[in-house]
């Protein structure tokens, strides 16, 4: 019992963190409505007096509700066929104008509600931290942002709805007792009784919520690497095998969905035929053995019969509820989990580099494994620098370390002599291009990819122009049908792997980084391709600060450093002659690439 208060207290401070005084309002206008309800329908008593016994005006036998007759009597209202009709109509439309205003309400409400949780799932990602995010689950983060606020929308209607009937069920039965308080005493004894076998179900339902939201973070996730890895698993015939586990995911969720489903049908079943059964020895106990009145029966069944659909409808609504509160569960989960995932966020905003980039005894673990040694390094503006060695050596998670994507265990990050922790790291990072293996291209037109959706003002239109021709894509471009408004294709899908980096080189060009970071920058082009490319990147030599991660050592022979790394720490550095006369090991990496 505790934890079942426990777990819809939770639930309820989830909904109240959100909407604060709007949800009391929401209830406000739902116990309104139940209440004028309740008057409407407590004005049948004197109607069936009156129909009974027309001749004489006594009219009695509202219990404590006789205040409405009072009220009457001091309106100056004669209690006839007519005033008592008028009366209960006017309750009706009073009736008929809140459940209006209160279902508009609801309305609104559940958008604030949704609009609140994408706006803040998608800050929030959007703040987290590289490392949390390497950490994560993909196929969860997309799953809770996508299918997940949609369940998370239903967990809300149907809470609120459940709670909505509860609301009316309390103003139902407070009419019921108020006219005859032994019947309804009676009844709500039997109607506790029966509340016992639905927690079975209930608790059913919610186990099965909860592993629908495990299945299908885990499907989401297996969705996610069959697109990404899909030529792969199509060139090598591994696609049908991968399918399997689709099919075994799939299976599963659909198995939960339908006992959950089933447990559904269950309760809904066999509700009504349980409630009349009470009623009716409810009834019997009332008219036999306690000479109970016929008339006041009628109507405490009236409120009752309400009650009862009322109370049908909370525990559809709470079923429902609890087939997705294993989504509110996960949401809650994971938006405490985004909010220890945000990154560091210093205040100083920076405009451009000045002097330099330095490590100071850097250190870099992933738990327990170092990464990156006390590594000291200064990289001066408009420099070309660039980071070689052997697969594994650190070479990608020092470039990771210098863009503030991943924040130094030990030591300091220093850019223009500040310490990163204290740098906006959003401005710094504004400064940056960064053109890898795997370029980001997004499914728009060229002119949007490189310019990252800039309106198409004269100066823009130039600016995409110089980089277009600096990258040498003018010829591709102008083969095009459609220009530069030529749509690119999902990932790129439409553009071989040489087109792809040309595409993502004339993005960097376009922005005016004061740093490009080239990762392996050049691997997808062809030697003439390559060549065009290197020489752009030359033009840019003493312009920005360049740092190049590369394997083909043929295309760092312009650095101004070369840094060699091992294990996570620099074992020498130099220019490319310098390095070739004195390093045994870069002339093994020389010797090694010359085979
Ligand atoms: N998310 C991670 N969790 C744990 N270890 C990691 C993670 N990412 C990288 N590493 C480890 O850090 C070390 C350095 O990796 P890094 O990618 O920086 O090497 P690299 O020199 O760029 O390699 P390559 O040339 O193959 O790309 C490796 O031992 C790698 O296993």
């Amino acid at each position: 019992m505790k934890s079942y208060l426990q777990n819809n207290f939770t639930h309820f401070i989830y909904f109240y963190n959100r909407l604060k005084f709007r949800i009391f309002i929401r209830m406000g206008l739902s116990l309104s409505v139940g209440i004028l309800d309740g008057f409407g329908l407590a004005m049948f008593l004197p109607l069936l007096h009156i129909a009974e016994n027309s001749a004489n005006n006594d009219i009695s036998g509202l219990g404590n509700l006789d205040f409405l007759i009072d009220g009457m009597v001091k309106l100056n209202l004669s209690l006839t066929l007519q005033n008592i009709l008028m009366v209960m109509s006017l309750f009706f439309i009073l009736k008929g104008i809140l459940f209006y205003l209160s279902s508009v309400y609801a309305v609104y409400l559940k958008q604030f509600f949704i609009k609140a949780i994408r706006v803040s799932l998608s800050n929030s990602l959007t703040t987290m931290s590289y490392k949390s995010f390497i950490l994560s689950n993909p196929g969860r983060i997309q799953n809770t942002l996508t299918g997940e606020v949609s369940k998370i929308s239903k967990a809300y209607e149907s809470y609120f709805e459940a709670f909505k009937q509860i609301v009316l069920i309390i103003v139902y039965m407070s009419f019921a007792f108020f006219v005859e308080a032994q019947f309804a005493l009676l009844i709500c004894t039997g109607g506790v009784l029966t509340s016992v076998l639905y927690t079975k179900i209930y608790k059913s339902t919610k186990t099965s919520s909860s592993k629908v939201t495990k299945g299908s973070n885990l499907y989401q996730g297996l969705i996610l690497q069959m697109v990404s890895n899909f030529k792969y698993l199509k060139s090598t015939g591994y696609i049908e095998r991968y399918n399997q586990k689709l099919l075994n995911s799939i299976n599963y969720i659909e198995g939960q969905n339908r006992k959950i489903g089933n447990l559904g049908a269950v309760a809904s079943s066999i509700r009504e035929p349980i409630l009349i059964i009470i009623v009716s020895v409810v009834i019997l106990i009332q008219i036999e053995l306690l000479n109970g009145t016929f008339g006041t029966i009628m109507i405490s069944l009236l409120f009752f019969y309400r009650a009862l659909t009322a109370m049908i409808l909370m525990q559809t609504y709470y079923n429902d509820f609890l087939s997705v509160s294993g989504s509110l569960d996960n949401m809650t989960n994971f938006e405490t989990e985004l909010k220890k995932s945000q990154e560091t966020k210093g205040k100083l905003t920076i405009s451009s580099l000045r002097e330099n980039i330095i490590l100071k005894d850097a250190t870099l673990k992933y738990s327990n494994h170092v990464i990156i040694k006390h590594l000291n390094l200064s990289i001066h503006k408009n420099s070309t620098i660039a980071f070689v060695g052997e697969s594994g050596s650190g070479k990608t998670t020092l470039v990771n370390i210098i863009t503030g994507l991943l924040p130094l265990n030990d030591g300091q990050l220093l850019i223009d002599g500040v310490n990163s922790r204290v740098i906006n790291l959003n401005s710094y990072q504004q400064k940056i291009g960064y053109i890898t293996q795997e370029p980001a291209i997004f499914n728009d037109t060229i002119f949007n990819n490189i310019t990252f959706w800039a309106d198409k003002t004269p100066d823009n239109i130039n600016r995409f122009n110089t980089a277009i021709r600096q990258a040498h894509l003018d010829i591709y471009l102008n083969a095009l049908l459609d220009k530069e408004d030529t749509i690119l294709g999902n990932n790129g899908i439409n553009l071989s792997g040489g087109q792809k980096q040309r595409i993502a080189i004339a993005r960097e060009l376009y922005k005016q980084v004061a740093l490009l970071i080239l990762d392996e920058a050049t691997s997808a082009l062809d030697s003439e391709t390559e060549r065009v490319i290197q020489s752009g990147i030359k033009e840019l030599h003493g312009k920005c600060t360049i740092i190049i991660i590369a394997h083909r050592l043929s295309t760092i022979k312009h650095a101004d450093r070369i840094i060699i790394l091992d294990k996570g720490e620099i074992i020498d550095e130099g220019s490319f002659m310098h390095l070739m006369e004195r390093s045994p090991k870069f002339k093994q990496m020389i010797a090694l690439q010359e085979v």
